[in-house]
């Protein structure tokens, strides 16, 4: 039974499937203190989180059964991700259930700016009829500047040219055929500062973007502008926001989000000009339908070990090249594993080369599937989020290369693992009708299916050394289902792989390993 803990308010109906799932059972409590989060944390497969739940490294660690960590909604930077990927958590979000939401809301605020409608409305209600202090702005031939043209800006920038605005966009990644497409001018940052009649952003909150607009962007600004923040609290800066607007250069500020939420009574809402609601961005009911649908589904997909799309630290796959990598996954994973049982000694590097038709594709995710089965040898808890960042910390080089000559095979996947005291190389290829061989154990040649119970056996090609192992084999009760000798030259180097019917015991490793022509033995089990 999976455990799957929601701890800020979602739709009902978006996580109905969770709800109805007899694999499931869902644990709703909201308004957590950090210390019960902490505790309801522990038993949980998976945690369901909007933008309240704090969900820092240190919940992370409570949650020593978490697989997955969902999102309901875009902005992931109350999940500690570094931590999450580390422990080798899935963390998932839903980034196009509340985009429309989103930019409506953006787009409400900037007519209530223009318009001063949520001050016109309390005058109004308090008895008042102040018609000469309210008096606004048109949108009609203004400019709109939007930093970050992702989807809620781009929703928002079709709104704003439907109001007959000019929208002047700064994006990092917006091309130019992308902007003439959408419709808007692309621009610089300073650009965007510096002509804007209104400023609304529309990024992530992440290192770079955190103060983006600072004291320095406000003096740059035309007098009498207005912002907007429906993304995250800490994008402008707060105190510089203040400041502008005390000595006039803004003239109107609208914030859904701030640096802490919730603000209580912040400064800034002691300015006339600046208007308020609390992070409503995605609260409607269609996002938050949307949202925890998309979530749900995610995070039922990753526990119940199905493929899944959103992942937050894992790169995104596109489905074409998912299909085209999916018969080699198993493949892929068991080389690893028995390359890096085969090895001896303190691993120090993994260098897998894709020859033939693999060479012609993106095979990034097969590399970490096999860097997965690696190092699942050397350390426990690990899977494909955090097998690269494992192999970083512990100062483990990993190489891909790619190689278009076929040797006869239509495909290789080739791995080689090099060690403090050695290296060993494992070439495999699906081979038609047949599923996944080995077909290269360093230079021998063999055919070997990676599964089960094998024995590797380095040996002196000697007369007699066949013979004797299975003599030895058969006294300890263990069955020989199939074998393969591989050798360069008579007499010289040679090996043998054993394809054995159950788990070797110790005392049989050290049986064959008083063979004189013996080298090594090595058990691999897959
Ligand atoms: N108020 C609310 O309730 C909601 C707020 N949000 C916030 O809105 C943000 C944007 O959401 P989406 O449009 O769905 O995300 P998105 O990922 O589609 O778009 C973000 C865009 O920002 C751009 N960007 C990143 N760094 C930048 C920089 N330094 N300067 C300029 N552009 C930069 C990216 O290239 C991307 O195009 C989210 O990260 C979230 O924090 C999202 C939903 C609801
Ligand atoms: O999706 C986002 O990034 C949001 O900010 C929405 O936040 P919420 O789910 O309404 O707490």
């Amino acid at each position: 039974m999976h455990r799957v803990l929601i701890t800020d308010p979602l739709s009902n109906h978006g996580i109905e499937q969770l709800l109805q799932a007899e694999d499931v059972e869902v644990i709703q409590k909201t308004d957590l203190t950090p210390e019960q989060l902490l505790e309801e944390v522990k038993e949980a497969d998976a945690l369901l989180v909007r933008s309240q739940t704090q969900v820092t490294a240190e919940v992370i660690a409570a949650g020593k059964r978490l697989q997955a960590i969902g999102r309901a909604g875009v902005g992931v930077d109350n999940i500690d991700i570094p931590a999450a990927t580390s422990r080798g958590i899935v963390v998932v979000n839903a980034p196009d259930g509340n985009t429309v939401s989103t930019a409506e809301h953006t787009f409400a605020m900037l007519i209530s700016l223009a318009r001063n409608i949520p001050q016109g409305y309390r005058s109004t209600v308090q008895g008042e009829w102040n018609r000469k202090q309210f008096v606004g702005v048109e949108l009609n031939k203004k400019t709109l500047g939007i930093v970050g043209l992702g989807r809620i800006g781009t929703e928002l920038s079709k709104r704003a040219r439907a109001f007959h605005m000019k929208v002047l966009a700064f994006d990092p990644y917006l091309t130019q055929e992308r902007a003439q497409k959408i419709g808007v001018t692309q621009a610089t940052l300073d650009e965007v500062i510096a002509q804007s009649d209104f400023i609304t952003v529309h990024t992530p909150l992440t290192k770079e973007t955190r103060h983006l607009i600072n004291r320095d962007a406000f003096n740059r600004m035309k007098d009498g502008v207005r912002v907007i923040n429906c993304a995250r609290g800490g994008i402008i800066d707060e105190e510089a926001l203040a400041e502008a607007i005390r000595k006039g250069k803004v003239a109107g500020a609208a914030l859904d989000v701030f640096e802490t939420e919730p603000p209580g009574h912040h400064p800034l809402f002691d300015f006339p000009q600046v208007i308020a609601t609390p992070h409503l961005g995605a609260s409607t009911r269609e996002a938050q339908e949307n949202v925890a649908i998309d979530v749900a589904g995610e995070v039922l997909h990753i526990l119940r070990g199905e493929p899944f799309k959103n992942a937050v630290n894992l790169p995104s796959i596109p489905a074409e090249l998912q299909e085209k990598l999916r018969p080699y996954q198993t493949m892929a994973e068991k080389l690893g594993s028995f390359a890096s049982q085969a090895a001896e000694g303190a691993l120090q590097e993994v260098t897998v080369s894709f020859s033939g038709e693999l060479a012609e594709w993106d095979t990034a995710p097969l590399t970490r599937i096999i860097l997965k089965g690696v190092l699942s040898h050397y350390l426990s808890d690990v899977n494909y989020v955090n097998a690269p960042h494992l192999a970083k910390e512990r100062g483990v080089k990993v190489t891909e290369q790619k190689i278009s000559k076929r040797h006869g095979f239509t495909h290789l996947i080739r791995i080689h693992i090099a060690t403090d005291t050695g290296e060993i190389a494992i070439t495999g290829a699906l081979l038609n009708g047949l599923g996944p061989r080995i077909v290269r154990i360093d230079e021998y040649s063999v055919d070997v299916e990676p599964a089960g119970h094998q024995l590797l056996i380095q040996h002196h090609d000697r007369p007699g050394a066949i013979g004797r192992v299975g003599t030895i084999l058969g006294d300890h009760d263990v069955n020989i289902a199939a074998m393969q000798v591989g050798r360069r030259d008579i007499g010289g180097r040679a090996i043998m792989m054993l394809h054995v019917d159950k788990a070797v015991p110790e005392a049989l490793l050290e049986a064959l390993e008083q063979l004189d022509e013996i080298h090594r033995v090595t058990a691999i089990d897959l």
